[in-house]
């Protein structure tokens, strides 16, 4: 992305519109998700998550949040069932949060913030790239799952640990043999809608499948997360908090739920 978007008062989501006029469109993301106004769909299936761990390879601080990289040249690491059809590959995750414990997510669940979200990002494979399917309604399907406070996650703390590496915007270590299945919760019911990116550009590409139930985050673990930085090497120091938009207007949606 060439503009100079972000998270600031002077950059931020309400500014975004300005460079990327879809931000007021039908189908933007996040939203606020009320479970009494979701309706059970018996029809929806169960999610299929299958990952490699060889397929992990890498660690980025691309400036925005961090993210963890997978090969995506063939189906060994995919998304299936759920409220898709066909098969997704995963491309990468990488997480929302906050400066303090009590914001950070995008979704909200009847206006309760939590203090992270993660995002694990998959692209349709009728498509010929991540990059053509970014900007088709069926594109891209991504899941998302709440941290909520409470005890140390010890499978968590493996990406922690790298964070040295990737302090500064532009940064990037190898991460290999990392198993994100490990960062799910047990039981995978979810909530599914029709959305978009949460950052420019925005696209209204996703099908958003978000957990009802958290994992958990330790308070010593969200502070490592805001020890990151916005700005890169040898600029001022600009702490990564609060990489977070606010939930967008529904707009006529329905949010399905697959449990009752
Ligand atoms: N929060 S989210 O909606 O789950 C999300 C999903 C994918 C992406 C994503 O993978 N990319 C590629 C890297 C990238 C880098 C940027 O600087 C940027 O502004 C956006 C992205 C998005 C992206 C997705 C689709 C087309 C172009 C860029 C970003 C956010
Ligand atoms: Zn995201």
């Amino acid at each position: 992305m060439s503009h100079a978007w972000g998270y600031s008062a002077e950059n931020g989501p309400e500014k975004w519109v300005t460079n990327f006029p879809i931000a007021d469109g039908p189908r933007q993301s996040p939203i606020d998700i009320v479970p009494a106004d979701a309706s059970y769909d018996a029809g929806l299936k169960p999610l299929c998550l299958k990952y490699d761990a060889k397929d992990c390879i890498d660690i980025l601080n691309n400036g925005h949040s961090f993210q963890v990289t997978f090969t995506d040249d063939t189906d060994s690491s995919t998304l299936k069932n759920g409220p898709i059809s066909g098969v997704y590959r995963l491309k990468q995750f990488h997480f929302h949060w906050g400066g303090s414990d009590d914001r950070g997510s995008e979704h909200t669940i009847s206006g309760t913030k939590y203090a992270a979200e993660l995002h694990l990002v998959h692209w349709n494979t009728k498509y010929p790239s991540f990059g053509e399917a970014a900007s088709k309604s069926d594109g891209l399907a991504v899941v998302g799952v709440f941290l909520k406070i409470g005890a140390e996650n010890a499978q968590l703390q493996k990406v922690l640990d790298t964070f040295d590496a990737i302090k500064t915007k532009g940064s990037q270590t190898t991460f290999p043999g990392f198993d994100p299945t490990t960062l799910l919760p047990g039981c995978l019911d979810y909530w599914t809608y029709d959305g978009s990116l949460t950052t420019p550009p925005l696209l209204e590409s996703v099908t958003w499948i978000v957990c009802k139930e958290t994992i958990s985050v330790s308070p010593a673990q969200m502070a490592s997360f805001r020890a990151l930085q916005f700005s890169g090497k040898g600029e001022a120091a600009c702490c990564m908090v609060d990489n977070y938009r606010p939930p967008q207007p529904l707009k006529g949606r329905a949010v399905k739920a697959s449990f009752q």
